[in-house]
């Protein structure tokens, strides 16, 4: 008696019903000495009693399959006894002899419903035992009010649990329709930065958007003009950092030997001219993006100490001992095949594998034409904003031509065309076809001679934009010149009085298309 009462006081305290029946268990165990305790519960849908046994499995039993004992107890709600001689009929059941397992001419089984203090069936406790001696447990007030208080403490958790599981569930779709809505917002903004309703567009905004909110290098492989570093940019504003810098470099447009002081800063008397120190764009960069545009023209020995700020955020200004710290988020960019670079032995591998953690593709414009009018029509929107002027967008003729043509320079080339031709178009009327056919005659023939025609493309009267006009006729210098040179880029630069980097940048930005 003292012992079920202690047992008792010690079941309640308990806060976990799988504890509370492994505990019941043990106290049984020790107090009856029988030769095997069990506890079967009701499955979640109520349609069958379940017990875990020693190897990991778990048996059930139908409710309503009365070729089971436990079907009987649930159904009158009262103890059984199976003695020995009666054994033999249920042990045909295969999942009761898996329960009981071993017997021999000793052994009974005694099966009690566990009810709480409104009828329901709790749990079913069945013992196995030696001999009569425990089948008085049916009659004894004070081993039933044993299994009364632990029913109800059962039930009394499992509610408990029930509840938990509810609410956890309850914030957990909560939380998803919070993220849902925050990431179809973020979805909606990028919608109107990265311009596209093609669905490879659609699948870049959730990549950019995916990349934003994670911690892993981001590089973004596309041909020229396609968006890499609008993209870029989009990762950094979405990103937890968009409140501090977003710092950009092209690695093809800095001479290699002053890359590395631009990337790492200096201290004063570095080298000749470094008369006072200066930060670098690591410095800037703290807290923020780091953008490598054309990661690919790196130097080899810049690439290795770049691996290493990676790896431990540290880095020393050119000429100094001291070692800081720089916290950045790194995006790189490159038009190259980086793998091709690694095989090539142009790339570092462990360098390329470090950067490659979220890539992201961008598709040529000619393999999404149906993105082609949107584009358009941002881009006479955005040149009306800057102007303030209002062409009225563009002739169906145009949009049909537009649709035809390649754009080896990408969204970029489209930009400019759109451009040019407003630049061309009076306020309130729509770009004609002659107004975009020389420039994509003469991108066309990127190779031709520099005819008179193509020099004069833009009459004086006509410019509206200077900046326009000025990268027309600059690419028209730079392309003939290439051609004079039969492509030789080094040759260009020199007789244009500007470094070859400097060829290589305005070849990519102004599109043009001249292979060395
Ligand atoms: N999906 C897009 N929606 C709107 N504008 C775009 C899109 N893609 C590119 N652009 C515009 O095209 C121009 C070129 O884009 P960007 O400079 O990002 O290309 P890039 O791939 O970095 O080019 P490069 O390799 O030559 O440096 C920019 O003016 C950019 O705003």
């Amino acid at each position: 008696m003292n012992n079920w009462l202690k047992s008792a006081a010690e079941l309640v305290v308990i806060r976990h019903s799988t504890q509370l029946l492994s505990k019941f268990t043990q106290v049984l165990d020790a107090e009856l000495g029988c030769r095997g305790v069990y506890i079967l519960t009701p499955s979640a849908d109520g349609r069958f009693v379940e017990c875990a046994i020693n190897d990991n499995r778990q048996l059930n039993w139908s409710v309503s399959d009365f070729d089971n004992p436990f079907a009987h107890v649930i159904h009158s709600g009262k103890s059984m006894l199976l003695k020995n001689s009666e054994l033999l009929y249920w042990l045909s059941n295969e999942g009761f002899s898996d329960l009981i397992g071993c017997t021999d001419d000793s052994v009974n089984v005694v099966i009690l419903p566990m009810l709480s203090k409104d009828g329901q069936l709790q749990a079913i406790l069945v013992l196995k035992t030696d001999s009569y001696s425990n089948h008085g447990m049916d009659s004894d007030e004070n081993f039933l009010d044993l299994l009364s208080v632990c029913a109800n403490h059962l039930q009394l958790l499992n509610d408990m649990e029930a509840k938990k599981r509810k609410s956890q569930l309850l914030s957990e779709s909560l939380i998803e329709v919070e993220q849902g809505k925050i990431k179809s917002h973020l979805l909606d903004g990028l919608a109107s930065v990265l311009i596209g309703q093609s669905e490879v567009m659609k699948s870049l905004r959730e990549q950019v958007a995916i990349a934003a909110s994670s911690r892993l290098s981001v590089m973004i492989q596309g041909e020229t003009g396609t968006g890499k570093e609008l993209v870029s940019r989009a990762v950094h504003d979405l990103s937890s950092r968009s409140k501090a810098n977003f710092v950009a470099i092209n690695c093809a447009a800095i001479p290699e030997h002053l890359l590395e002081s631009e990337l790492f800063g200096y201290v004063k008397g570095a080298f000749s001219g470094a008369d006072k120190s200066k930060k670098g764009l690591l410095a800037d960069a703290d807290g923020g993006t780091l953008f490598l545009d054309e990661i690919g023209d790196m130097p080899l020995a810049l690439q290795a100490k770049l691996l290493r700020v990676l790896e431990s955020h540290k880095y020393r200004p050119v000429g100094s001992e001291k070692e800081l710290d720089s916290n950045f988020r790194l995006v790189v960019a490159t038009h190259l095949n980086l793998k091709e670079q690694v095989l090539n032995n142009k790339f570092r591998k462990d360098l390329y594998y470090r950067l490659y953690q979220y890539p992201i593709a961008l598709p040529r414009l000619k393999d999404r034409t149906s993105d082609i009018e949107k584009l358009s029509t941002h881009f006479v929107e955005q040149y009306n904003a800057k102007h303030k002027c209002s062409v009225r967008g563009l002739h169906y003729k145009v949009l049909d031509r537009l649709l035809d043509y390649d754009f080896p320079g990408n969204v970029r080339e489209l930009k400019h065309l759109i451009e040019y031709g407003c630049a061309q178009t009076q306020d309130g009327e729509q770009i004609e076809l002659a107004h975009i056919q020389i420039k994509l005659d003469n991108e066309i023939d990127s190779l031709a001679e520099f005819e008179p025609k193509n020099r004069a493309v833009v009459e004086l009267s006509k410019i509206r934009d200077l900046k326009v006009a000025v990268r027309e006729y600059e690419s028209n210098i730079i392309a003939s010149r290439l051609r004079e040179f039969d492509g030789d880029r080094g040759r260009t630069a020199e007789s244009l009085g500007i470094p070859k980097r400097t060829l290589a940048d305005k070849c990519l930005k102004l599109e043009i298309s001249i292979n060395d």
